[in-house]
């Protein structure tokens, strides 16, 4: 199984949810040990929980040292207060992060890639990047317009 193979699969569990997220994008997550799947998710209906925690929970333990596959940039804070998607990986100790695409959200906006990076996890972006883009439309052209 390659890095395509993976993000196709979290591209897939979020698809479902588009135009169901409220103000956030639908986003998918798989969390890898291997080639074994040991968690996955997507945004809730209304856009909470994020795809993050549902795969993260799933996971729990045996996410320590493995691969997460994220549709966006994990965000960097959450307008609820809580733990941000980054630093819940972060604290999962994870190996490695490859996201789809960046988060244009101020909430995000390169602080989730440069947090992760800080902290030791290796991040791969671009993987299916338009793919991504193309899945969130309505959020990606309301956040990069100048
Ligand atoms: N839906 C989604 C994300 N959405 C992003 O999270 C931020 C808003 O957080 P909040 O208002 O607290 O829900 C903002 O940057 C938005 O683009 N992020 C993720 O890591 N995973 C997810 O599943």
């Amino acid at each position: 199984m390659t890095d395509v193979d993976f993000m196709r699969r979290a591209l897939s569990l979020a698809a479902p949810g588009v135009g169901q997220t409220g103000d956030n994008p639908s986003v998918g997550c798989v969390i890898v040990a291997g080639d074994v799947v040991i968690g996955e998710g997507a945004t809730a209906a209304g856009g909470r929980p994020h795809a993050e925690e549902f795969a993260l929970a799933q996971a729990g333990e045996r996410a320590r040292g493995g691969d997460v596959y994220v549709t966006l940039e994990p965000c960097a804070r959450r307008s609820t207060g809580g733990m941000s998607c980054a630093d819940l990986l972060i604290g999962a100790g994870v190996a490695r992060v490859v996201i789809a695409t960046g988060d244009p959200h101020p909430f995000a906006a390169g602080v989730g890639v440069a947090r992760l990076r800080a902290a030791g996890i290796a991040v791969t972006s671009g993987v299916m990047d338009a793919e991504a883009r193309a899945l969130n439309a309505a959020f990606f052209s309301r956040w990069d317009r100048p």
